[in-house]
């Protein structure tokens, strides 16, 4: 791939104090990438004594030398309008300002005066909004600007002996957020700059070696991305120097409530509460006024409700669970935009199991696949990482994280989902249960590509612990599910999760401790981290759509399961399936110890096809998945003549060790006659392996099954003692 250079022709760039340093560099790079330049220098001291052109007009000389267009500036920064006044009447428009001019005026604080504070109040602060004022209109007009504001580790850490400066600095970061939101309808982005980088100001400062390496080409090409068109960030901070660039965002602690209903917050409550205040676990993220509000709203309500002290805005991970239905029903969440590609498509395929070993996952996995697609169940991801975090500040829910489980999920589908794109969830408290040993609490949620509905999700949260408080316990909002019909599955497709499928698995998004770290999982009383639900709902979700519509997602509709048991990441699951026209019933058992953890389930598809074992047939890599579906048919013939009721299902799989294998699972339970004497009812799950050669005559009909099966070249794995039984009962019957 060839990214395609960054071009700034058409442009018209001003670089305010672009005599030297930084600003210089800033100039030199815009016009080498087509930009016309203002380049702004006073030409004084950096103390801010003196006036010069000869700055500004060797930048501008050198640009030129260069074939660039530039023109000089040599006013101050405090004539702001004149700057802006240089651009139009040059080049006629004003696309960027970099506000990068400043000095310095140190002094310890007793020892800074008026002047030392307000000439750099002045020139830093009120220079920038004067600039940057002079140019809104224009920019505004266009629906195009981007404005630099440059801050300095100064002000975001303080600095010894820069007051000053460094209230001045941070100062123009406020200006720039709030630039951000003001200009955002208009296309007009304003970003913050905090660079490390050898120069005028920072020679006294640092030693000489480190001002001569820090340099300003290490600096100029973030500045030069911000102010691209093609870079959509906005109201951002970041540190940038010696070739690095990171961002930097506000995090707020979990806190404390310090006030009960009815009586008076004392001093003596925040001491008490001080290291549930200051400790940064679990922190959230704020990054708007409206974010910061919606924690102090939930306290107000938290505290109204009563007894909910020790719980923190944002509930605590330890803190007890607390449920006020009548607050909570009917809160809707606030908005959430999910941005995705097939990496994302992919890691979610990846996560739930999908594998390079089934040519049939491959357009669920290869971007550059002619099918390439997402998986219909991919539709669960959209809203469920911002909810997890969104949830925990919604008024009338403290819940405890460590007792929340995964309850049940229901989806539906509006339409195939794209590869990539942006979608907007919002999801509403639905319902609120009182199931005694817990609380249910239902999500519903909408996901919309811009105003259409792609997707909705019910998510049904059980809260250990949290039940009792009186409330209802069925709800005409919940999405039933449906028992699975009584005879034996027509299907059944076996799945091995991996010991490391929960760690890659909360790559999607569901970033719950609880499935990662054992001291979590502890303390909700689990012996180990446990699988995610829409894990193991994401292998059974692509099992129907592998056995019943060919692995094309676009057949896909509708799904409900119901979390019954947790799955530990290393278990196997088996899917058992029954189709009832387009509706597929499903139940997932964990292979390793017969527990049933998925039941209720289904899938509704749009046109369900049969039952099929076979896997396509082309490919040289497919021709042992045909023998082994041929014999499969084969066997099950002779198995139902051998022995009339037993009802013998066959599915075929992908074994641990690789290997495809047959697999037949055999429903005792429901035969008649001398069957049903003796120890033997029960479920006998068996599998059956041959050699490949024998395959191959099975297939062209030279060995019969029966006869494979006793002579020893069919071999029988599984249940061992079921199967051993079972060989004897077939035999029995054989003699017969
Ligand atoms: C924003 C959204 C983000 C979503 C992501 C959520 C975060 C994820 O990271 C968390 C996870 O993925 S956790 C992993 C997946 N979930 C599990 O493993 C849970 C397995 N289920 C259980 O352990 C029990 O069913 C258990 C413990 C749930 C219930 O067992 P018991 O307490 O023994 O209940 P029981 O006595 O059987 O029944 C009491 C009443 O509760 C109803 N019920 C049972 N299981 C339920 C379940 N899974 N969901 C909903 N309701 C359930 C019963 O029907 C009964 O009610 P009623 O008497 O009215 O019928």
């Amino acid at each position: 791939f060839t990214a395609m250079a960054l071009s700034f022709e058409g442009r018209v760039v001003l670089v305010t104090g672009a005599g030297g340093g930084l600003g210089r560099e800033y100039a030199l790079a815009f016009a080498q990438r087509g930009a016309s330049v203002v380049v702004n220098d006073l030409g004084g001291n950096t103390k801010g004594g003196g006036k010069s052109s000869a700055a500004a007009d060797k930048v501008v000389e050198e640009i030129r030398a260069k074939g660039g267009k530039a023109v000089a500036s040599y006013d101050s920064v405090e004539d702001g309008e004149k700057l802006i006044q240089s651009a139009l009447e040059r080049f006629g428009r004003i696309d960027v300002v970099v506000n990068n001019a400043g000095i310095l005026r140190d002094r310890s604080f007793p020892r800074t005066s008026d002047v030392d504070w307000d000439l750099i109040h002045r020139i830093h602060l009120r220079g920038s909004f004067l600039v940057t004022r002079a140019a809104w209109d224009q920019m505004k007009k266009q629906k195009f600007g981007r404005i630099i504001m440059t801050a300095s580790a100064a002000g975001i850490y303080g600095n010894f002996g820069q007051s000053n400066y460094s209230s001045a600095k941070l100062g123009l970061l406020g200006l720039a957020n709030t630039l951000a939101i003001e200009g955002r309808k208009y296309n007009i982005h304003c970003n913050t700059v905090a660079p490390v980088a050898g120069s005028r100001l920072t020679e006294t400062v640092m030693p000489p070696d480190l001002v001569a390496s820090l340099k300003p080409e290490y600096v100029a090409p973030l500045v030069l991305w911000l102010c691209h068109e093609q870079c959509q960030e906005n109201g951002g901070l970041f540190e940038v120097g010696a070739g690095w660039v990171g961002k930097l965002r506000w995090e707020r602690s979990r806190g404390q409530i310090v006030r009960q209903k009815n009586r008076a917050m004392t001093p003596e409550a925040v001491r008490d509460g001080w290291d549930r205040i200051c400790d940064f676990t679990d922190a959230t993220k704020p990054s708007s006024v409206q974010e910061s509000l919606q924690a102090f709203v939930s306290v107000l309500s938290q505290v109204d409700a009563g007894g909910q002290v020790e719980a923190s805005p944002a509930a605590a991970a330890a803190a007890p669970s607390g449920i006020n239905p009548s607050v909570a029903i009917g809160q809707i969440l606030p908005r959430s935009t999910f941005t995705f590609n097939h990496t994302q498509c992919i890691l979610y395929a990846l996560g739930v199991g999908m594998s390079t070993k089934d040519p049939d996952h491959l357009r669920f996995l290869y971007e550059g696949h002619p099918d390439f697609s997402c998986l219909s169940h991919f539709g669960v991801i959209p809203p469920q990482a911002a909810f997890m975090e969104g949830l925990t500040s919604v008024p009338g829910l403290t819940i405890d994280l460590t007792q929340m489980l995964h309850g049940e999920q229901y989806l539906e589908l509006y339409r195939p989902l794209p590869t990539s794109g942006t979608l907007t969830s919002e999801a509403t408290i639905a319902d609120v249960l009182d199931k005694g040993s817990g609380a249910v609490v239902l999500l519903d949620v909408n996901t919309y590509s811009g105003e259409e509905l792609i997707c909705y999700n019910q998510f049904s949260l059980f809260v250990v612990g949290a039940g009792g408080f009186g409330g209802k316990r069925t709800s005409a909002k919940s999405k039933a599910s449906l028992p699975a019909p009584k005879r034996a599955p027509d299907v059944v497709m076996t799945d091995c999760t991996t010991r490391d499928q929960a760690a890659l698995y909360r790559l999607s998004g569901d970033w719950n401790p609880l499935h990662i770290d054992p001291s979590f999982a502890a303390i909700g009383g689990f012996k180990a981290p446990i699988l995610h639900g829409l894990c193991s709902f994401g292998f059974a979700a692509r099992h129907v759509l592998k056995q019943f519509a060919n692995n094309e997602p676009s057949r896909f509709k509708a799904i409900k399961v119901r979390f019954v048991k947790p799955v530990m990441p290393g278990q196997s699951l088996q899917t058992a399936m029954w189709k009832e026209g387009s509706r597929i019933h499903i139940e997932c058992t964990v292979k390793e110890t017969n527990d049933v953890v998925l039941s209720g389930a289904y899938v509704d598809l749009h046109q369900a096809a049969e039952a099929s074992p076979e896997p396509p047939a082309q490919g040289g890599a497919l021709q042992s998945d045909l023998v082994f579906a041929e014999i499969g048919r084969r066997i099950k013939e002779a198995g139902s003549e051998l022995v009339k009721k037993v009802n013998a299902v066959f599915s075929w799989e992908i074994t641990k060790e690789g290997r495809t294998a047959a697999h037949w699972t055999i429903d005792l339970k429901n035969d008649g006659g001398s069957l049903q004497k003796g120890p033997y009812s029960g479920k006998a799950d068996v599998t059956f392996t041959v050699a490949d050669q024998d395959f191959m005559e099975v297939v062209q009909g030279k060995l019969n099954p029966q006869k494979a099966f006793f002579s020893g070249k069919l071999k029988v794995r599984g249940n061992i003692m079921l199967s051993q039984k079972l060989e004897v009962i077939l035999k029995d019957y054989a003699k017969l």
